[in-house]
């Protein structure tokens, strides 16, 4: 019998996290739209490093950013836009600009398939206000301009047709074209969220356009909820768990209400004892920024690396990818879906369907770390050796036979006083994370 949720805080207290958002432990984000176009960020701080002032918001690396960022009306991206496109360019004409002629969503969904992706989060409407959908409280979205498609129903079609989850990303409270005083501070774009019960109105109206015709796996809403629409929250996460009954929501609804919680890049924090999600672009930016060649961006290890550790203390990766405007998604990136795809089809018993262990990681060096899971009874050792070609490390308290799950790892495991010493040799084609299981 399916449960019915009522409009209260109470009730949408009794949802659980389902089990395919337990078991899935790898999304793919994606953050396209007109900033697309411009494609152009300074690369200066991951979220976290400096603190969210008027430096960060000057020289901001995301690229989806581009309108505050020439908005405040200096800096590198304000110069980049006035040498560029001239000081008279408005944003808004990128609308036309934008033309998605390359896009075939089909092919899209077949790498995130390859890559291991259980399910995939796609911008719906950022800050800048832009709709990927035919939405019908604004002409100002991709059907009645540049793609000229419904982004959101093709991707969503062609993501199920490949058997993923599909989620959406909606901007709740920041939405430029309602509210666009520079934002230069964390004050301003809580301030600045669009204070008015028209925009409340108009974000409860779009959310549940969303949610009635994509029935989205995923409802991701980004910084926060319009405080003159809190009152809606209720009913319209109950008629979101009413349409889609193993649906899942994060915690960016002003701390009222979630499923998991969120870290993005070095901010926020993630407690093992809850569900939570770890986000990051492959480089500094969620959107496209043409400067982030393949030397700017995380390396395959360390992309490994960022899955393993967040799986194993309880949480979700959802690593994004930014496509340029014409629906290509660069080579790097897709380079390190490949990688990730390739590993995880060797060592995902480990990862999918896992669960955190009660043994905690244990970190020998920067570079040496071990990590664990769990899974139908028998434990996994995650052995990360970043940059090296051998390592061995003794893990107290475990006996037992270990058996590599990647054959071309070169291993010996021997028991020593209250453990077991693990010699990696060779860690083969697993990108020096080495995964053993234990009987
Ligand atoms: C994690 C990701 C969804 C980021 N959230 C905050 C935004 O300001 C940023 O552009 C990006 O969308």
């Amino acid at each position: 019998m399916k449960k019915r949720y009522a409009s209260t805080w109470e009730s949408l207290k009794e949802h659980q996290v389902p089990k395919w958002y337990e078991d899935g432990k790898f999304g793919i984000f994606i953050h396209w739209g007109l900033y697309s176009v411009p494609a152009f960020a300074p690369q200066t701080w991951e979220l976290g490093e400096v603190p969210p002032d008027e430096t960060w918001f000057s020289n901001n690396p995301y690229a989806e950013w581009y309108y505050n960022s020439i908005n405040v009306g200096y800096g590198p991206s304000y110069d980049y836009h006035v040498q560029k496109y001239g000081k008279d360019f408005k944003y808004e004409q990128f609308a036309d600009m934008w033309k998605a002629e390359k896009w075939n969503p089909a092919e899209w969904a077949r790498l995130f398939k390859k890559a291991g992706a259980e399910y995939v989060v796609l911008t719906t409407k950022h800050h800048d206000g832009f709709c990927l959908f035919p939405s019908e409280y604004t002409d100002y979205n991709a059907w009645r301009r540049g793609p000229q498609r419904d982004i959101v129903g093709d991707l969503t079609d062609a993501v199920r047709e490949e058997k993923l989850r599909m989620g959406l990303y909606y901007s709740g409270i920041v939405d430029w074209t309602f509210a666009d005083d520079p934002i230069l501070n964390n004050e301003d774009l809580f301030h600045t969220a669009s204070p008015t019960f028209a925009y409340a109105d108009y974000a409860y109206n779009q959310s549940m356009e969303l949610i009635d015709r994509y029935a989205p796996s995923v409802f991701w809403n980004d910084i926060g909820w319009p405080r003159q629409g809190e009152q809606n929250l209720p009913y319209l996460l109950s008629h979101y768990y009413n349409t889609v009954e193993d649906g899942v929501v994060n915690d960016r609804f002003n701390d009222l209400f979630h499923d998991f919680t969120t870290k993005e890049y070095q901010s926020g924090s993630a407690n093992r004892r809850e569900k939570w999600e770890m986000c990051r672009g492959m480089g500094l930016s969620f959107g496209y920024n043409a400067m982030e060649s393949d030397d700017k961006i995380i390396s395959i290890e360390d992309a490994i690396s960022l899955l393993v550790s967040t799986v194993a203390n309880n949480g979700n990766l959802l690593l994004n990818i930014g496509p340029r405007a014409d629906g290509t998604i660069p080579e790097e990136q897709e380079k390190r879906l490949l990688a990730i795809g390739e590993w995880l089809r060797v060592n995902g018993e480990a990862i999918y369907g896992s669960r955190c262990s009660s043994r905690e990681s244990i970190k020998y060096t920067d570079q040496i770390q071990v990590h664990f899971t769990e899974r139908e009874g028998a434990l996994y050792v995650l052995i990360d050796a970043k940059g090296r070609s051998q390592v061995a490390v003794t893990v107290p308290g475990l006996r037992g036979n270990a058996i590599p799950l990647d054959p071309e790892v070169d291993a010996e495991i021997t028991a020593v006083d209250g453990g077991l010493c693990f010699t990696v040799k060779n860690f083969g084609s697993s990108q020096n994370i080495a995964v053993f299981r234990l009987n």
